[in-house]
């Protein structure tokens, strides 16, 4: 559970007075998440979602990443659309933290998802990167190889520690990576976390996309290497092609790959496994002693680059 910041029954009241939405009826802080602080809020008038940003997501950049779930909303994309109080504002601070509330999303998320359901999420990530092409404002993703460097610093020894070996894999990786990491892909704005939490179903249909707070402007098929990396790989952490397959197939039903982002998903899947097992491994060593949090194992992303080194990514073409 994510609940770093307490938030009182009085200091809610004080709160939710800002705006038309009714009052509290029930307020529970939510069991998943490891980022931000996230509450549900049921109001006599309806279900919002309270987000409190705690770690990662930049302060700076919380004005975009709202304007940016505005914009899909308003396009008809499922995401959760942040509510204004009466002046207008949507971002705002609870115990001196910034804070919104967005709109509640129905659906369940999968934690294994089907092939039916990996098609459709490549499907809404190609929607969704269709309806921000034209999105004027650009974040730089700093999750990307050129932090990774950084991130590993000093951390070699840490993963000897989970996993004998893996610092030297690591740091061989990591040049490839530096080295072979293509620069002229088409680029776009990216969610750059869709994993299966991220994306709510109504059966296999997808009710729902959320979690905007690692959004950036970067490669379009490093999207979707993330979530291939994330979605195609069973309680075993054994590869699972035809999710793969599915994927793929979903986003081209909207966005067809060029020759040159198909050549280079393999490396954009080992990409995609060395973020999440760098800030996963980062994470681990995190104390997290007052609150209310579950870490993210990193072993698996090292699995899964192990994976993407020796075996490439087969998918039916
Ligand atoms: N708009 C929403 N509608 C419904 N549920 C949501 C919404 N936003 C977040 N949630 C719930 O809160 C959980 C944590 O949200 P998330 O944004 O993923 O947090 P974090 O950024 O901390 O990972 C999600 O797994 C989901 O269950
Ligand atoms: N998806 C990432 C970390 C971010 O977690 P989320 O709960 O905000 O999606 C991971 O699994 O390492």
């Amino acid at each position: 559970m994510a609940v770093y910041t307490q938030i009182s029954d009085t200091l809610l009241k004080e709160y939710l007075s800002a705006y038309d939405v009714g009052e509290a009826t029930s307020f529970k802080g939510i069991a998943e998440g490891i980022e931000n602080s996230n509450y549900l809020l049921q109001t006599t008038t309806e279900k919002f979602i309270l987000t409190i940003y705690e770690k990662r997501a930049d302060p700076e950049n919380l004005p975009y990443y709202l304007t940016l779930m505005k914009s899909l909303a308003e396009q008809g994309i499922k995401s959760p659309l942040p509510i204004e109080d009466r002046k207008g504002l949507a971002l705002k601070t609870l115990k001196g933290k910034p804070c919104c509330m967005i709109s509640f999303l129905n659906g369940v998320s999968s934690d294994f998802p089907n092939d039916r359901q990996s098609y459709n999420c490549g499907k809404v990530m190609a929607e969704m990167h269709k309806a921000l092409s034209d999105f004027p404002e650009t974040v730089e993703n700093t999750l990307s190889v050129s932090g990774w460097l950084e991130l590993f610093k000093g951390r070699a020894e840490q993963a000897d520690a989970l996993h004998p070996g893996a610092g030297a894999f690591i740091a061989n990786q990591l040049a490839y990576l530096q080295d072979q990491w293509p620069s002229t892909l088409p680029r776009g704005t990216i969610h750059a976390d869709l994993f299966p939490d991220n994306v709510l179903f109504s059966g296999d249909e997808v009710s729902g996309v959320i979690d905007f707070y690692f959004a950036c402007t970067d490669i379009w098929a490093y999207d979707l290497a993330i979530s291939l990396t994330a979605w195609c790989f069973d309680s075993e952490n054994c590869f699972l092609p035809e999710n793969a397959t599915a994927m793929i197939a979903g986003y081209q039903s909207v966005r067809p790959l060029e020759t040159e982002e198909k050549d280079n998903l393999v490396l954009l899947c080992q990409g995609a496994s060395m973020r999440f097992y760098l800030t996963r491994l980062f994470d681990w060593y995190v104390d997290t002693t007052d609150a209310l949090v579950k870490k993210k194992n990193p072993q698996v992303y090292l699995e899964r680059l192990q994976h993407f080194t020796r075996e490439g990514l087969s998918y039916g073409k």
